[in-house]
């Protein structure tokens, strides 16, 4: 498989080259030159398979020719062998029509591990084959941060740089980063919000003088191979509730757009899925955008779903990039506008090539409703950002008889204070996560701009002799 960018001018790469690479050079995003189909009797045929086989089905076209089925098998494995759940994603029903897609049971209790477990083990693969030494400089609202590092501590020939917006993730979000003291792990505070931190990635992978230095790389979701991973739950749960012959709906949490897209990607691939519903908290730029064609960014508000608290959603690049037709240097024009401006006015054609979303802008009380919902009717304590994609297949029109899933993307205990302040519960952090509220924390706080972070990036990553 070839893979593309989306602003069309950088070099097209192999899966092992893309999963190294990070943002493309022209600062777009990588994605597959074509959609893989799987025809209706393959989907069938994923009936009764367990997770890992599922995901090696379900990657194969991606990774063809960097990684064989079996190469791929061991990986996955050992990737889901770490998670606390016999079936990996459990699906749980919730009444006759809703249903949650349980995504944290990994390490670290997010949906972000399901992916990263799979990630860390392709950056050892593919490392171990060359000379190159990686710096991964991340963002994160909490969730992929902790994910990343707990794939990736300890790695020899990867340093990772993971910035937070200071202050604006929970408690046990900061210290499942903050207590894993490794050699090659930096835990940055940054003062700003995850957007701040996202353009400091972003303008690192385009500093010609960083590049020079450093192997850039990113865990993000501008890595292709995160949204490949994130693929494969589609297609897990829809085939246990009847695909491909009934069409399931899916009502996905959204920020920065990368677990709804792995969702509309299942569907390119052969998926029949009724409708993807774009959920988001009052950051709600995608809500704007996709019901009303306005991609315009305003300014960030803190909530009791802050892994969510995003205004500028990369991954939407990669929709814009079907719906403009793969027009490649056309949307480069686009995104530079964007970037200048701010705003970008999506026109009716391309909306029209989006069908498959509807979107919804949930307020705090919706989802302290939707929270308590869910624990009064079928007694399941679910999360704040859980709470936000229930609220929303809850009010969608969808007819009775199509199952809404609602991808629960991260463990209630997670975000404990703010369940608590919705539903009068406190959730308990499951066993297997031990002393970490007693564990010793190592954080620096990053005074300043980009500057300050690639000065800090500067002194602390290794480079190969
Ligand atoms: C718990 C949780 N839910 C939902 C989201 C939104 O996912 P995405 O950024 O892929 O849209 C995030 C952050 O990514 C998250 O951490
Ligand atoms: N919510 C995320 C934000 C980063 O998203 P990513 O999917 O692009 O890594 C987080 O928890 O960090």
């Amino acid at each position: 498989m070839e893979y593309v960018s989306t602003r069309g001018s950088a070099p097209t790469l192999s899966f092992e080259d893309v999963t190294l690479a990070g943002l493309a050079s022209d600062g777009g995003l990588y994605v597959p030159r074509e959609w893989p189909r799987l025809t209706q009797d393959e989907i069938a045929d994923l009936a009764g398979l367990g997770y890992v086989e599922t995901c090696v089905r379900i990657c194969a076209p991606f990774v063809k020719g960097s990684l064989t089925g079996d190469e791929l098998r061991v990986l996955a494995t050992e990737a889901y062998g770490s998670f606390a759940h016999a079936a990996t994603v459990p699906v749980v029903q919730l009444d006759a029509q809703h249903w949650l897609m349980e995504l944290f049971h990994g390490p670290t209790l997010a949906f972000k591990d399901v992916a990263l477990q799979l990630l860390g083990r392709l950056f050892e693969t593919f490392l171990a084959n060359s000379e190159r030494q990686l710096t991964i400089i991340g963002a994160t609202s909490g969730d992929t941060g902790s994910a990343a590092i707990h794939a990736l501590a300890g790695l020899e020939r990867v340093d990772v740089f993971m910035m937070h917006p200071k202050g604006r993730i929970s408690d046990v979000q900061r210290r499942q980063m903050t207590t894993m003291i490794a050699p090659n792990i930096h835990n940055l505070a940054i003062e700003g919000s995850f957007d701040d931190a996202q353009a400091h990635v972003k303008r690192m992978f385009g500093d010609p003088a960083m590049n020079r230095r450093f192997d850039l790389s990113a865990v993000n979701s501008i890595n292709w191979a995160r949204l490949m991973a994130q693929v494969v739950y589609y297609f897990y749960t829809a085939v246990r509730l009847g695909a491909p012959e009934r069409k399931v709906a899916f009502s996905v949490p959204t920020g920065n757009f990368g677990d709804v897209f792995a969702g509309y990607v299942a569907a390119q691939m052969g998926l029949p899925i009724e409708r993807l519903i774009v959920a988001t908290n009052v950051n709600d730029i995608l809500h704007r955008a996709l019901s009303s064609g306005d991609y315009s960014v305003g300014t960030v508000t803190a909530t009791a779903a802050p892994s969510m608290d995003i205004q500028v959603s990369s991954n939407f690049e990669r929709l814009l990039f079907d719906m403009c037709g793969r027009d490649g240097p056309g949307l480069a024009a686009m995104m530079a506008g964007f970037e200048k401006e701010k705003r970008l006015s999506i026109s009716d054609n391309m909306q029209a090539a989006a069908t498959l979303f509807t979107s919804a802008r949930i307020d705090p009380d919706e989802m302290s409703l939707a929270l308590r919902w869910a624990q009064a009717e079928a007694g399941e304590l679910i999360d704040p950002h859980t709470a936000i994609g229930l609220a929303a297949a809850r009010q969608s029109d969808l007819p009775p008889h199509v199952p809404i899933v609602t991808l629960a993307t991260a463990h209630p205990s997670k975000f404990r204070d703010a369940v608590e302040r919705a539903s009068g519960a406190r959730p308990r952090l499951p066993n297997r996560l031990g002393g970490l509220m007693d564990r010793e924390e190592r954080c620096e706080t990053i005074h300043g701009g980009y500057e300050a972070f690639a000065d800090y990036v500067s002194a602390h990553a290794r480079v190969r002799a």
